[in-house]
């Protein structure tokens, strides 16, 4: 059997293999967008068992492990730890082709020193192995941020959390990571949900005042973000399902507000009157903190509403939408623009067939000086896959600036998720490989170098400026 995973996994060529040894292998990471809790990483959280920390919060593994027809109980029901690992061990086979297959054999590589592929037949001596590694030094939280080369993580979080544990790491000189919160408001905007009226009343007791009309809840709004930029944060992340575009004045929307906390149905029109009134208001907010605004578009969450009552959110029941995106984004970003006040902006969608559309609105609203202000997102969840990330890359290379690109993520719960980093390293330092020897691009390695260094970390370092 070949040495799975060898040295020259996914660079095809000798200019691939000398880019990455030489320019991409040991950049820092600078992991813009996570879901990791910020709370292990201050308790330096040692994990239990290889199910903690692979399969506990990782819907990824959990949706592949119901199409190979995994019963429930062995995925977030009450089976033991040890028979959920066996039941990941068995499918793990069955994912050959979903980059799951590499990842897991990464991560068993690059954390555990284990190079044994991944099945039933195995599965106890990896179980045994790599809890003996756990349940010893070196593999608390911190550690597996440390071995991984990582620079700065920003998680995800809340308007009304408290950031205690983000303080407590940057009170903490032992740890030389920098993490700092990503501003995440989706609460305030979903104004429809049930989850609203329970969030005001937790964004109230984080700004100590009450919340009685749409100027407190944006005057609230501001007070976290300005905490927020006191704490380190130099990024804000939006799930917009759907990019609405519905003009209007500031009184109509302080009365849909005062509708809604009436507890009146609102409709579609006033919703999405509410989401752009509130979308344009933190955009310049973020443009005046010189923060960067991201923004996930294009999501269909929550579509089986039965496990949604029994699981909850983010537990692999997601999908992708196909709606349309130009108007409503391009109004969006317009309207910001002409205040001059669009901030630096990344544009993810879920559905790929968006990218060469927001490629080329990007192009409508680049400059101020900002190399690559607007960026056309990594390709992401379904899409960070070795095709997805080609196409991502090459409709940025085509349309836009790929030299520009502020790279890879990891938007990951699991700590070792730090391999889609070099995932990622490789595929690029292999796509300009192909484009040498294929004659597509100068074999000038200076340049080469520079591109691929800016990608995997410079380009990130200059644009979130997270000091
Ligand atoms: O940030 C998001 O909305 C998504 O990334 C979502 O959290 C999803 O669960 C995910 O992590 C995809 O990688």
């Amino acid at each position: 059997m070949t040495d799975y995973l060898n040295s020259t996994f996914l660079l095809r060529n000798q200019t691939a293999v000398f880019l990455y040894e030489n320019f991409a292998k040991d950049m820092p990471i600078i992991d813009y967008h996570c879901h990791l809790s910020p709370k292990q990483i201050y308790e330096n959280h040692h994990f239990q068992n290889i199910t903690e920390i692979w399969l506990g919060g990782d819907h990824y593994k959990w949706r592949v492990m119901r199409a190979n027809g995994v019963d429930e109980s062995y995925i977030t029901g009450d089976a033991s730890d040890y028979d959920k690992f066996v039941a990941w061990a068995k499918t793990v086979p069955m994912t050959l082709g979903n980059p799951l297959y590499q990842w897991s054999h990464l991560e068993l590589q690059r954390f555990f020193d284990i190079k044994t592929l991944l099945n039933e037949n195995t599965a106890h001596e990896i179980w045994e192995k790599t809890n003996q590694l756990l349940n010893g030094e070196g593999f608390g939280a911190r550690d597996l941020i440390t071995k991984s080369n990582v620079q700065v993580i920003c998680t995800t979080d809340d308007p009304a959390d408290s950031l205690e544990y983000h303080m407590k790491l940057q009170a903490d000189k032992d740890f030389g990571v920098k993490v700092v919160p990503a501003f995440r408001p989706d609460k305030a905007l979903e104004i429809r949900r049930d989850t609203f009226g329970p969030w005001l009343k937790q964004l109230e007791q984080a700004v100590g005042k009450e919340i009685s009309s749409y100027s407190d809840l944006l005057q609230a709004l501001q007070s976290r973000a300005e905490f927020f930029h006191q704490i380190g944060c130099r990024v804000s992340d939006h799930a917009l399902d759907i990019v609405p575009f519905e003009e209007a004045t500031f009184d109509e929307v302080s009365d849909i507000f005062a509708k809604a906390l009436r507890g009146e149905v609102l409709t579609t029109l006033e919703e999405h009157k509410h989401k752009t009134c509130t979308m344009l208001f933190l955009g310049k907010l973020y443009a005046r903190l010189g923060w960067v605004m991201q923004l996930h578009m294009h999501a269909a969450r929550n579509n089986n509403t039965r496990m949604f009552r029994r699981l909850g959110p983010d537990t692999g029941f997601d999908s992708m939408n196909d709606g349309q995106l130009a108007e409503a984004l391009c109004a969006l970003l317009n309207t910001l623009d002409e205040e001059n006040l669009l901030p630096k902006t990344i544009l993810y969608s879920l559905n790929p067939k968006d990218y060469p559309v927001m490629a080329a609105l990007m192009g409508s609203f680049q400059g101020d000086g900002v190399p690559g202000k607007l960026q056309l997102g990594a390709a992401w969840w379904y899409n960070d896959t070795l095709d997805g990330m080609l196409e991502q890359m090459k409709t940025l290379a085509n349309i836009g600036l790929l030299s520009r690109f502020v790279g890879m993520l990891t938007d990951s719960r699991s700590f070792l998720s730090y391999t889609r980093h070099e995932y990622f390293r490789r595929l690029l330092c292999n796509l300009l490989g192909e484009w040498v020897e294929n004659g597509e691009a100068p074999d000038d390695k200076e340049l080469l170098g520079k591109i691929v260094r800016g990608i995997c970390y410079e380009n990130a370092q200059a644009y979130f400026s997270f000091g």
